[in-house]
């Protein structure tokens, strides 16, 4: 399944740091041969400096610009060099970090394999500019910590500086793409990523010294994917016409094509209903090239469900299954949840290069119109009808009229495009404006202290209370 000739990075890390103190904190260089990557994990409260001093290096595909500082919190990632380079390295003034090189030959490194991949997606672009149709759609799949996102952000990098536009789509909902966690996205990127970031700065009213990407969004709103499948699945249709209606309407977008990112796949019994929706994914988004990283046992259940199929415009199906790099790192339940805390927070103040001023509104229960987002386990709504719980209730992905309670307090809410007017499903299908934090819920006077990113009313946006991300005591203090 690999590329003939890459095999599995061979773990020759050498330690070159580990937790930094102000005393033995001092600012090194560090040289890397060509393929060498220099791999970090920076936890939270703790900041590096790396800054390339000689040669080039990337990140996830973005170029470092030369004798520019970096600062990296809270990030687990690496610096790799196709020529060789040296970097500076300024350890934190406090807190603590981990280090070390990687030291393979081309043959050992799957980053060649990923370069020879975007070589081949480069000619099936030039080929679908030349022609006018659609250039390659490409799906990321895997188990879970394989380096998905890191691939597809490569990929988007890589393609970005050849002048191309890829449509950027994420469907991994317990991450977000350029906006919070618990959505589905699509961006194009048409510009370079600011690489101190995952997928670079929120949208935000502040201004940026790197154009801000701005996403296309639905709410989810729930954990796990299979928490309520048709919901999910509904939502990833919506996502797909709006994706698939972007690329018609600009040719640069249409022959680059599509990046789409996926969550990892469970193993045991999960796994069917993960598998559902690839399939949906592969469906609803006319998919023609699946990558799958690093699991033979993946790469075999793709190939014999997609490989050689027909697509929705009429391509066929290629699964080519690629190694994962050895340096992917676990990132630990405490680990994501403080990241989607400092989503959160990024996105109503802002960041350390840019602070954001929010703005706080008392508004009457009477005035707001709060819709829950269930969950809704698959073998119960097999037939379409719900399943009806000991509380008598019946759940599907139509969502559910929610009083204002104490039970909103800390959470965030995303404010829907469409009106309180409208009908509950109508609702739903919406794509997200933006989010609101639950500052307060005031019982006795029936009143919510809200936040909201920008001084604007809610006016008739009718409010998604979702489960995820989950509720965040600290926010305001
Ligand atoms: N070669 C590498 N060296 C060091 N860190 C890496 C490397 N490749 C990826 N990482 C880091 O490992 C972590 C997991 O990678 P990534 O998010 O790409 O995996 P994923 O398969 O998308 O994960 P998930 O299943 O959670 O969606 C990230 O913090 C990423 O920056």
């Amino acid at each position: 399944m690999s590329i003939p000739g890459l095999g599995q990075l061979a773990p020759t890390a050498a330690p070159i740091a580990t937790a930094a103190s102000p005393a033995s904190a001092p600012t090194t260089t560090q040289t890397l041969k060509p393929f060498w990557e220099y791999r970090f994990d920076v936890p939270h409260g703790s900041t590096l400096g790396i800054k390339l001093v000689s040669g080039t290096a990337e990140k996830d595909g973005t170029e470092l610009a030369p004798s520019t500082p970096y600062a990296f919190t809270a990030t687990k990632s690496k610096i790799n060099t196709w020529h060789g380079c040296t970097l500076e390295i300024t350890a934190p003034a406090s807190g603590t970090y981990d280090a070390y090189t990687s030291e393979p030959t081309a043959e050992e490194t799957p980053m060649v394999s990923y370069l020879n991949l975007h070589f081949k997606l480069e000619s099936l672009r030039a080929a679908a500019q030349r022609t006018g149709s659609m250039g390659p759609r490409v799906l990321v799949v895997g188990p879970p910590n394989a380096g998905k996102s890191s691939l597809t952000r490569t990929l988007a990098s890589w393609a970005t500086r050849m002048g191309r536009q890829p449509l950027v789509v994420n469907t991994d909902s317990r991450e977000g793409m350029l906006t919070l966690p618990g959505t589905l996205s699509a961006a194009v990127f048409a510009t370079l990523i600011d690489i101190t970031t995952d997928w670079g700065s929120l949208p935000s009213s502040g201004a940026s010294a790197i154009p801000v990407k701005l996403p296309l969004a639905y709410y989810y709103g729930l954990p796990q994917s299979d928490d309520n499948p048709k919901l999910f699945k509904r939502l990833l249709s919506r996502l797909a016409v709006a994706a698939t209606s972007r690329l018609a309407e600009d040719v640069d977008v249409k022959s680059a094509g599509m990046l789409i990112d996926t969550g990892g796949i469970p193993t045991g019994t999960r796994a069917a209903a993960y598998y559902d929706f690839l399939g949906h994914i592969v469906a609803e988004f006319s998919v023609n090239i699946i990558i799958v990283l690093g699991s033979e046992r993946v790469g075999s259940e793709m190939q014999k469900r997609f490989a050689g199929q027909t697509t929705t415009v009429g391509d066929t199906i290629t699964v080519v299954g690629l190694d994962k790099s050895g340096g992917v790192m676990e990132r630990d339940e405490s680990f994501m949840q403080s990241i989607r805390e400092s989503a959160i927070r990024e996105y109503f103040f802002g960041n350390a290069k840019m602070t954001l001023s929010p703005f706080t509104q008392q508004v009457d229960f009477a005035a707001v119109s709060i819709w829950r987002i269930n969950e809704a386990p698959a073998a119960t709504s097999a037939d379409g009808a719900g399943i009806t719980y000991d509380d008598g209730e019946t759940r599907t992905d139509t969502l559910e009229k929610a009083e204002p309670s104490m039970m909103m307090q800390n959470c965030v809410l995303a404010v829907a495009c469409a009106s309180v007017h409208d009908a509950p499903d109508t609702i739903r299908d919406a794509n997200v404006m933006g989010f609101v934090y639950v500052a307060d819920v005031d019982e006795k006077r029936h009143r919510l202290r809200i936040l909201a990113p920008v001084s604007a009313r809610l006016g008739d946006r009718p409010l998604l209370w979702g489960s995820w991300p989950e509720h965040m005591v600290n926010l305001l203090i």
